[in-house]
C-alpha cells in the first residue's frame, strides 16, 4: 500500500522544528571552521556525478532527522510501489512507470497483470529502425529527396524534454539533420520555423499523448496545409508526419497512417515521457545509440534511487534538502544554474517537471494541507545569471536554496573559457556561504573618508549563510544527463512522498483549457459580449474592436 502520511504528524517533524529554531542562526561558515571533514561527510559520489551537499544550513543532527523524516513518511514503500506498477496516480487511476521506459536490465514489470516490458522493447525497436531510416537517408521524403529537418510539433511534455535534451546533446546532433520545435498556438512560432524548412525533406512529428490538445492539433493542420501547397496529394502526408501518441484513433483521423504512429501508454506522465517515443526527435537528432545511453544513465539513478540506503541516497537527500528549506526556513524557490551552456534549457523543463507534479494544495485524503509543498523552479545558464538575478540571491531578502551544475571538460575547449566559466562557479558558491563580514568591507574601504567609510559597509556587506548543492560531472555526455535528469524525477517523487501529495495528475491546468475553450467562439462572433465579470467581458470587447 502506497503511505498516506501526514508530514507534520510525524515525530521527526516535530524534531525538526524544534532543531530548527536552534540552528536557524548557525552560519555554514562556522560549521566549516569546526569541522576540517564537513565536506568529506557531506558529498557522495554516483559515477561521473559529484554531489557536494556541504554548503548547506545543516549539521548531522539535521541530516539524521530528515533521514528519519523519510522513514517515518515510509518512502521505501512509495519507492517500491511505484517501481512495481502500482496505480500511485490514484486520481487518474495509473500506475506510474517512465522507470520502464528506461528499464535496460529488462526485468519483468507488471500493470494490471500483464509485463510492460514487451511493448517497451517493441518501440525502441521501431524509434531504432526509424531514427536509423532518417539519418542514413534511406527514408526518402515525397520527391525522393533525403529529411534534413525535423519539426516536433508538441506542447508541455510532448515539447520541453526534447527541447532540453537535444540542446543539451549538440554536440551529438547528426550533421545532416536539423531539428526544430513548435509549441505555441501564437502562430508565430510555426511561421517562423516553417520559413526554415522546405516540405521536400521536412518530417513532422506530432507529439502529443492525447492527440487531443489544441495548441499542438492547431499547429499540426497548420503544418499539413502548408506541407500540402507544394506536395498537393494527400497521399503523401504519410512519408512527412510521423504520430508520436497513446490515441491511435485521433492520429488516424487526423490522416497519419498508423504504421507511422509511436505508442505509449497512459502510465507515462507528459512530464517523465522523453524517455517513451517523445524522446523520437531525440533519436533522429543524435542518433539512436546515443538516445539508449540516456536510458542507460537514467536506469543506473533508477537503480541508486531503488537499493541504495537514504544516507547515500542523491535524489533522496536532494528532496530532503529541498523539505528543510521549503518547509523549516521558508524559502519559496530554487534555482537551478547550470554552468553549461548546453543546459540552457534545463530549469525550463523542470518548472514543468517539478511545478506540474508538486504544485498541489490538497493531500491524498483530499484534504487542504496546512503546510507548504511544491517550490517555484527557475534559473539561466552561468555566468548569464549572475549578470542579472544574483543580486537578490546575494543580499535579496529572500532565501533562494540553489543547485549548481557544471561538467569538467568543455566540449569547446577554447582557450581558457572553461576555467573561467568554473572560476566563476567556485566562486559564487564560495561568496553565497561566506559572505563577506563588515570588517572585510572596511578593509577593502581603507584609504575612502571617514564618512564614506560609515556610510557605505551596509551596502557592501553580505550575510552569507546562503545555500547551495553543486554537481560537478566530468563530462555532459548522454549517459550522465540521463542520470541528471532522473535524479531530479525522483527528487519531485521524493517530495510529493513526504508532502502526502499525488505528483503525477495535473489537474489545475484545466480550468483555463476550458474556459478558452468557451471564449473562443465568443471571439468569432458577431456583437458584445456580457457572459464574464465586466474585467473579462472589457478586454474581451477591446480586443474584438481592435483587431477589426
Ligand atoms: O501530450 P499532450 O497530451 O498534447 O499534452 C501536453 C501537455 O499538456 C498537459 O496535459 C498540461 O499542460 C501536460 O501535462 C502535458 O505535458
Amino acid at each position: 500500500m502506497f503511505p498516506n502520511i501526514t508530514p507534520t504528524r510525524t515525530e521527526a517533524w516535530k524534531k525538526l522544528e524544534k532543531h530548527f529554531s536552534e540552528i536557524k542562526q548557525v552560519h555554514m561558515k562556522d560549521l566549516f571552521k569546526e569541522d576540517a571533514e564537513r565536506f568529506n561527510k557531506f558529498n557522495l559520489q554516483f559515477e561521473d556525478i559529484l554531489f557536494d551537499f556541504s554548503k548547506n544550513r545543516i549539521n548531522q543532527e539535521t541530516f539524521d532527522l530528515l533521514i528519519s523524516l523519510a522513514k517515518e513518511t515510509k518512502l521505501q514503500e512509495a519507492i517500491d510501489g511505484m517501481f512495481s506498477g502500482e496505480l500511485i496516480n490514484k486520481t487518474e487511476k495509473r500506475a506510474v512507470l517512465h522507470t520502464a521506459l528506461r528499464n535496460r536490465s529488462n526485468t519483468p514489470i507488471k500493470v494490471d497483470g500483464a509485463d510492460v516490458m514487451p511493448d517497451v522493447n517493441k518501440v525502441l525497436k521501431q524509434i531504432e529502425t526509424f531514427s536509423n531510416a532518417i539519418i542514413s537517408g534511406e527514408w526518402k521524403g515525397y520527391s525522393g529527396k533525403n529529411i534534413t529537418t525535423i519539426v516536433n510539433i508538441g506542447i508541455g511534455g510532448s515539447d520541453l524534454g526534447p527541447v532540453m535534451v537535444t540542446e543539451a546533446l549538440k554536440p551529438y546532433k547528426k550533421e545532416n539533420i536539423d531539428t526544430y520545435f513548435v509549441s505555441n498556438v501564437d502562430a508565430t512560432h510555426i511561421a517562423e520555423t516553417l520559413k526554415k524548412a522546405d516540405p521536400e525533406t521536412t518530417l513532422f512529428m506530432i507529439a502529443s499523448k492525447t492527440f487531443t490538445t489544441q495548441e499542438t492539433m492547431t499547429n499540426a493542420h497548420s503544418a499539413r496545409d502548408w506541407f500540402l501547397e507544394k506536395a498537393k496529394d494527400v497521399d503523401h502526408v504519410k512519408k512527412h508526419f510521423v504520430a508520436i501518441s497513446t490515441n491511435a484513433e485521433a492520429v488516424a483521423e487526423f490522416g497519419i497512417d498508423t504504421q507511422n504512429m509511436f505508442e505509449f501508454w497512459d502510465w507515462v506522465g507528459g512530464r517523465y515521457s522523453l524517455w517513451s517515443a517523445i524522446g523520437l526527435s531525440i533519436a533522429c537528432t543524435i542518433g539512436y545509440k546515443n538516445f539508449e545511453e540516456l536510458l542507460e544513465g537514467a536506469h543506473a539513478m533508477d537503480n541508486h534511487l531503488k537499493s541504495t540506503p537514504f544516507e547515500e541516497n542523491i535524489p533522496v537527500i536532494l528532496g530532503l534538502l529541498g523539505i528543510w528549506y521549503n518547509n523549516f526556513f521558508g524559502a519559496q524557490s530554487n534555482a537551478l544554474l547550470p554552468y553549461d551552456q548546453y543546459m540552457h534549457r534545463f530549469a525550463a523543463y523542470f518548472q514543468q517537471g517539478d511545478m506540474e507534479s508538486n504544485g498541489k494544495s490538497v493531500d491524498r485524503n483530499g484534504e487542504p494541507v496546512d503546510y507548504q509543498t511544491g517550490p517555484i523552479i527557475w534559473g539561466e545558464p552561468g555566468t548569464n545569471g549572475q549578470h542579472a538575478f544574483y543580486q537578490l540571491i546575494h543580499q535579496g531578502t529572500k532565501l533562494i536554496p540553489c543547485d549548481f551544475l557544471a561538467p569538467a571538460i568543455s566540449y569547446n575547449p577554447l582557450g581558457d573559457h572553461h576555467d573561467k566559466l568554473m572560476a566563476n562557479f567556485f566562486a559564487q558558491t564560495e561568496a553565497l556561504m561566506n559572505g563577506k563580514t563588515k570588517e572585510e568591507v572596511l578593509e577593502e574601504l581603507g584609504s575612502l573618508s571617514e564618512e564614506e567609510k560609515a556610510f557605505l559597509p551596509a551596502f557592501k556587506e553580505f550575510s552569507g549563510n546562503r545555500p547551495t548543492n553543486s554537481f560537478l560531472f566530468k563530462q555532459l555526455t548522454p549517459k550522465t544527463l540521463g542520470s541528471l535528469i532522473a535524479m531530479y524525477e525522483h527528487k519531485i517523487f521524493v517530495q510529493g512522498v513526504i508532502w502526502n501529495i499525488f505528483s503525477f495528475d495535473q489537474w489545475g491546468v484545466e480550468l483555463g483549457k476550458q474556459l478558452a475553450k468557451k471564449i473562443l467562439p465568443e471571439l468569432e462572433a458577431e456583437g458584445e459580449v456580457t457572459s464574464h465579470d465586466s474585467s473579462t467581458n472589457g478586454l474581451i470587447n477591446k480586443y474584438k474592436a481592435l483587431k477589426k
